[in-house]
């Protein structure tokens, strides 16, 4: 039997993603497909077995190392999906955005299991960055008010528009600035998880103003060690870590430490679903909680409106934070983790989700706060963003006794 073509919609992330996929399912647009059994393979079907899992904790989707989904990385998390979906044998799978936050290896593992599988299997792909489409895919659509329009794969994608961000970055008060020396220290800091061992005498300083780069492969250890210098990981108190020349476990408090980063990660919007203003997010980012509890200060809502400005959003402040699109509502959610002006800014797989357009804008965003501010950037990404330019990188390589790190520029 001949099978229907494999497709690609290539879409802005203003799309309704939910409502392209049931487009795409219910054969409105083209009916090739009715009748057939269809798997969805996207962020919302694994947010549901998450969600699934932290209610009956029971594990459906099993992941290669055994551990839950909500504690496996997100490659093991789209390995484990992937497997799971194909268990059913479907006739056609539809794929959102299923290469975010992949390294180089599991990019190239899921992309071959994708090229054999095309020879049985549809496959309809939904992709908001140009170069993760599928190299079998011929048929490209670009949507034109709401409607499939053939393109070819060799599509243009728009050059860069020039500065976004033109006004210059809110400073802090000189009195209100301390720099710390070192801003963080771990020294051989080793660690397991359920005696997997994970990290293997990581050594890694970081100074005021430097703007990092984290690299290595999925399941390396990245998050763990954000986790560490976060304060959220009680393993920390069983390393050899100085943070904001705090000597872990030395009667320090978590708020100690939080007081002093911004953190920002794509995980941040999962399940958000609070209808704050675009405004009071930003000024939120004063307390470290979602939502204000208590009237901001006059200062407070002047430096969120100097942030706005330089966002180009504040004709939009009152609006409601849930209805932005997913590119402006990270802008906000950068701008929240910096208003404090913290010494350390913690991006943790920021352009993951973000369209071409918004992941320009994006880096943009973050040179800019390198280039403009004393603050310190650590960047985990396993994509090069070709507008990201960070001092240093610091690459973990796993290994049997856990991974091992080093600076490599
Ligand atoms: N609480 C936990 N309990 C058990 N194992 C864990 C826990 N948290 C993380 N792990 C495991 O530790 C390893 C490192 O995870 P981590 O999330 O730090 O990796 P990563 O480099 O950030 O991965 P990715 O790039 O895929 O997000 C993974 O194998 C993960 O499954």
């Amino acid at each position: 039997m001949l099978l229907p073509k494999h497709k690609a919609y290539y879409i802005s992330n203003k799309e309704d993603k939910k409502k392209l996929i049931k487009s795409i399912t219910s054969g409105i647009w083209f009916d090739d497909l009715n009748h057939l059994n269809g798997a969805i393979f996207s962020e919302s079907a694994l947010n549901f077995f998450i969600e699934e899992e932290i209610r009956h904790e029971h594990f459906n989707v099993q992941t290669s190392t055994k551990n839950s989904l909500k504690n496996s990385s997100e490659g093991e998390r789209k390995r484990a999906l992937l497997n799971h979906i194909l268990q059913s044998n479907p006739d056609y799978i539809v794929l959102e955005n299923a290469f975010d936050c992949l390294d180089i290896e599991s990019l190239s593992k899921i992309e071959s299991t994708l090229n054999k599988l095309s020879e049985t299997t549809i496959i309809i792909q939904i992709a908001t960055r140009k170069r993760d489409i599928l190299s079998f895919i011929n048929d490209v659509y670009i949507l034109e008010n709401g409607q499939p329009k053939l393109c070819s794969t060799s599509l243009e994608i728009g050059k860069p528009t020039g500065k976004n961000f033109t006004q210059d970055l809110p400073q802090p008060y000189e009195s209100e600035w301390k720099t710390f020396s070192p801003l963080i220290k771990l020294n051989n800091v080793s660690l397991s998880y359920r005696e997997r061992p994970i990290l293997d005498a990581i050594s890694w300083e970081i100074k005021p103003g430097e703007f990092w780069q984290l690299i290595g492969p999925n399941g390396s250890g990245k998050s763990t060690i954000l986790s560490l210098i976060s304060g959220d990981n009680p393993k920390g108190y069983m390393v050899d870590m100085t943070l904001f020349e705090m000597k872990k476990g030395s009667g320090e408090t978590v708020w100690d430490i939080k007081k002093n980063i911004g953190f920002y990660t794509s995980e941040m919007l999962r399940g958000f679903k609070r209808r704050d203003t675009v405004e009071s997010m930003i000024i939120s980012g004063f307390v470290d909680s979602i939502g204000l509890y208590s009237f901001p200060t006059d200062r407070q809502i002047s430096i969120a409106h100097k942030w706005l400005e330089v966002l180009n959003m504040f004709d939009i402040k009152d609006k409601s934070f849930q209805f932005l699109s997913n590119g402006h509502k990270r802008l906000v959610l950068i701008a929240r983790a910096m208003v404090k002006h913290p010494p350390l800014l913690i991006l943790d797989e920021p352009t993951n989700g973000l369209d071409d357009a918004d992941a320009k804008l994006f880096s943009e965003l973050v040179n800019k706060i390198a280039q403009e501010s004393n603050t310190a950037i650590i960047y985990v990404s396993h994509r090069k963003e070709e507008y990201i330019t960070p001092d240093f990188i610091y690459e973990l390589f796993p290994s049997e006794t856990g991974s091992i790190g080093k600076q490599i520029t």
